[in-house]
């Protein structure tokens, strides 16, 4: 399966991936960085998955969501009928539960089920046994239930049915997830559950401040985004899967089940400006949890519920998504110093407030402490947004977003009456921009470049108007777009930084797609500078790239005409509302800033 055939299906703990067939191929419970119980995504079918559509194994004829939720419904027409698979995860206060509704459209179509449980990332195989009619598998802490309206068959390891639905059937299966040492839990009603995970959606989409162009596609991204939230506390992961690559058959596989605050916080500037203050306010309160402590502790990312060790793991017995080794758990990026988090949260508080979000003491509190730790390291070399893994560099970027940590603070300070050295963090700000506009700008070539010294790019320069750093008509802008716009694209979509061979930037090997989120800041840039038929020209080709459910992965490779890295990718959906945004609003004038 491509990438692009997956839907998701989730209830904001945990997501799976749909295929086009029918068969879920990738779930984790119970939480979305738990060990996978179908992994077949990551390796073969005998690494778990549960299928089930009409005999004979074909792609559905049709799939959507239902609209305004994340109800997947898919639709198969056979010689003798159409049957529909309603597939969704009721959004939980008790076990999670799969519900795959079959439904019989018109005449009579004969289906089928493979279900081959395999807990720990596709390694254990369970022990399964018949209760009541319904089966039980049970490996070390993990259980899960499969209630059927038919009786399902063992062998080879896993368990079938073949079945016939006709026109006005409903046939319910549930999958439930508990741990193992407990009694097994309640059955929940499927028409009742279904009910009421549609009329969640409902509500949450009937927020929606959003009345611009486009508008679809930033509801569809505005639920994905929901869905890659964490409901228990305020926690967002980037995308619900490991090791989907960014290379195909390559090593750039990454797991992204965890909270990054750079992710994190754009997600959130994207519901806020929609009208999602509640989602600002419980991530506040996760922040608050997660950093808690010295300021020199802060880190990248943590786990859902702020853990902090994530350590990374690779899986030997999986072969990998199209044979891209290894699988990874855990991402050892948790360890870097990436300095344009701090501004990226400075941001995301001062837009909250600006929005509505109350104050906070302690918010603020952990701000100041912020600052100081910019204070004292702005000037060091960092592994810069991009994460990489050769050596620390002085990312033009990561500066910046120093830059803007300060700019924020003493905003803070002049629009909602904080108190804080504030004399002292302009001149910081005033000297850090000096620095940046010496040290990080060609005047030869008339662009910035990626880090210090160094004659890059880097799309992340997209981001000095967006965040204010310099008007968007600043000639310094100009031409740093002009030459992202020449030497950065390839057909016709944004790379992040240049991959040659003699590039040792992020100190791996192999290729990469187009970065989708660089493409969407450049529609942005493109937009305020009042270049609107081509910023509306490239959005739309970015939405032509969505799936036929308006996903999108992290990348997309122009060489395979694919999708590629994890997926669906919060840091691609963020910018799309952004961009969709931008491009609903007239275009700024001379000297304006995007913020
Ligand atoms: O490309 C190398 C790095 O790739 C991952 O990082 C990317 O994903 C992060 C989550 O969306 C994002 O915050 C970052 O900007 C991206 O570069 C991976 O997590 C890293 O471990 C890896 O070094």
């Amino acid at each position: 399966m491509r990438i692009e055939d997956y839907a998701l299906i989730g209830d904001m703990q945990s997501a799976a991936l749909v295929a086009r067939d029918g068969s879920i191929d990738w779930l984790c419970l119970p939480r979305f960085d738990s060990p996978a119980c179908f992994a077949a995504l990551l390796g073969s079918e005998r690494n778990g998955h549960w299928w089930l559509g009409p005999t004979g194994r074909r792609a559905a004829t049709r799939r959507r969501y239902r609209p305004d939720t994340l109800i997947l419904e898919s639709e198969w027409d056979t010689p003798t009928g159409t049957v529909r698979v309603i597939d969704f995860m009721p959004p939980r206060d008790r076990n999670p539960d799969v519900v795959r509704i079959v439904e019989g459209v018109s005449g009579t179509v004969e289906m089928s089920t493979q279900l081959r449980v395999r807990f720990d990332y596709g390694r254990i195989v369970p022990w399964v046994r018949r209760t009541n009619g319904h089966l039980q598998a049970i490996g070390g802490p993990d259980s899960v239930w499969l209630h059927s309206p038919v009786p399902l068959k063992g062998g080879d390891y896993a368990h079938r049915a073949t079945f016939t639905v006709k026109e006005g059937d409903r046939l319910p299966f549930v999958f439930t997830w508990h741990p193992s040492h407990e009694p097994m839990p309640r059955q929940i009603e499927c028409e009742d559950q279904l009910a009421e995970t549609e009329a969640m959606w409902a509500e949450w989409v009937s927020r929606c401040t959003y009345e611009g162009p486009y508008r679809e596609a930033v509801v569809r991204s505005l639920i994905t985004l929901k869905g890659l939230t964490y409901a228990p506390t305020g926690g967002i992961v980037a995308a619900p899967t490991t090791s989907l690559p960014e290379d195909l058959g390559g090593v750039r596989n990454w797991d992204y089940r965890f909270c990054w605050l750079r992710d994190a916080t754009l997600t959130l500037d994207a519901l806020i400006n929609s009208g999602y203050l509640e989602e600002a306010a419980d991530w506040r309160s996760w922040l608050l949890r997660a950093i808690a402590g010295r300021p020199q502790d802060l880190q990248i990312m943590y786990g859902v519920a702020g853990e902090r060790r994530l350590p990374e793991l690779r899986l030997d017995w999986l072969d990998g998504y199209e044979d891209s080794r290894p699988v990874r758990v855990g991402n050892e990026a948790v360890k870097q110093l990436q300095l344009d988090v701090y501004g990226e949260v400075m941001n995301c508080l001062y837009v909250s407030r600006t929005r509505g979000l109350s104050a906070d003491d302690r918010a603020w509190a952990i701000q100041r402490q912020l600052l100081d730790y910019v204070e004292d390291h702005w000037d060091e070399p960092d592994e810069g947004l991009w994460e990489v893994r050769g050596p620390r560099r002085h990312f033009v970027h990561s500066k910046v977003m120093c830059w803007a940590a300060l700019d924020r603070a003493v905003k803070y300070v002049e629009n909602f009456g904080r108190t804080g050295p504030v004399d002292k963090w302009r001149t910081l700000r005033d000297v850090i921009h000096a620095e940046i506009c010496d040290k990080g700008y060609d005047p030869q070539r008339n662009t910035f470049t990626q880090s210090y010294g160094s004659s890059e790019l880097d799309a992340a320069l997209l981001m000095i108007p967006m965040v204010g750093f310099l008007p968007a008509d600043d000639p310094r802008v100009l031409g740093t777009v002009a030459a992202i716009e020449k030497e950065l694209m390839s057909d016709g979509f944004v790379l992040r930084y240049p991959l040659a061979d003699d590039n040792d930037v992020d100190g791996l090997p192999g290729g990469e797609g187009a970065f989708l989120a660089c493409s969407f800041w450049l529609v942005e840039v493109m937009a305020v500078q009042g270049r609107t038929e081509e910023a509306k020209d490239l959005f739309e080709r970015l939405l032509s790239l969505r799936n036929d459910v308006g996903l999108l992965a992290e990348e997309y490779d122009p060489r395979y005409g694919r999708l590629v890295g994890n997926f669906p990718q919060a840091f691609s959906h963020v910018p799309l509302v952004h961009a969709a945004r931008a491009l609903s609003q007239k275009p700024a004038g001379p000297g304006a800033t995007m913020v």
